[in-house]
């Protein structure tokens, strides 16, 4: 498997409080990685970090020589009275070119919103509009925080399972934030839950019986995702003093 990134020990400190504390990680060409983690817990400073836009204080950073992220944010905000029709916002995208802007139209379908204003899209037409932006790149590494917020639940499914087709199409690794356990788990190949520290990785139904898991989410999401996953009996496993995961973890 492809590295196309890696985190070793980053730290990331704001007033004197540790957010990031020797978060480790890799993600992988072709795998879906997603990130859970209660509110606060750093998840959108670690995607900071993993983009660039703010340092660590310690720790370091590899990336694949010319790596090309694309990002979707959670939202993005548009001024009411300013017209900005789809076709537009997405020709003055950075990375747009004419062929590259019909291959994403086709591939995300989203040609009935070409002339629709942007901000008169529902939350799951946004996302989709977002996304064919980061595509729009042809990025090795896609990057999504939370891109199912403002999206009704069948939308929510039809959006994770556009997301994994399209990782599979371009062969592009993943990594989502979200808060969706029940939903996204059944699609990850991997899962990272963090509070701060990495409280426990691995697949989705290992983590789901894992001791941290449990105690940082509640017993009905928990419940919930028994719907989508099968339960398997998993061993407890240790953290060492700097809360990383124990080596077997990564097995
Ligand atoms: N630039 C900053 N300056 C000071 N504190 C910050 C800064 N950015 C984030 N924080 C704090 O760091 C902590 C982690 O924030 P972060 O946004 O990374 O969490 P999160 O897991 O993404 O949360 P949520 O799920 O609620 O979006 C929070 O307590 C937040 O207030």
């Amino acid at each position: 498997m492809t590295t196309l990134l890696s985190l070793n020990n980053i730290c990331v400190s704001f007033d004197q409080r540790m957010v990031l504390d020797h978060v480790s990680l890799e993600l992988n060409r072709g795998q879906i990685t997603t990130l859970i983690g209660p509110n606060g817990a750093g998840k959108s400073t670690l995607i900071k970090v993993i983009l660039g836009l703010i340092s660590a204080d310690s720790g370091d950073i590899t990336r694949a020589s010319k790596l090309r992220i694309g990002y979707v944010p959670q939202k993005i905000s548009l001024d009411e009275s300013f017209p900005l029709t789809v076709e537009r916002f997405l020709k003055l995208a950075r990375h747009s070119s004419k062929p590259g802007l019909t291959k994403v139209i086709r591939q995300l379908s989203i040609d009935s919103l070409l002339k629709r204003q942007m901000v008169r899209l529902s939350g799951g037409e946004m996302q989709r509009v977002l996304l064919a932006r980061a595509l729009l790149g042809e990025p090795q590494l896609l990057v999504l925080d939370e891109p199912v917020q403002g999206v009704d639940i069948s939308g929510q499914i039809e959006l994770y399972q556009l997301i994994a087709d399209i990782a599979q199409q371009m062969g592009c690794g993943v990594l989502l934030v979200s808060h969706d356990l029940h939903l996204v788990m059944a699609g990850t190949d991997h899962v990272i839950c963090l509070n701060h520290h990495v409280c426990c990785h691995g697949e989705p139904e290992s983590v789901a019986q894992h001791p941290e898991f449990a105690r940082l989410f509640a017993q009905n999401e928990r419940q919930q995702l028994a719907v989508y996953t099968h339960h398997h009996v998993c061993d407890d496993h240790d953290h060492n003093h700097n809360h990383q995961p124990s080596t077997e973890e990564n097995n």
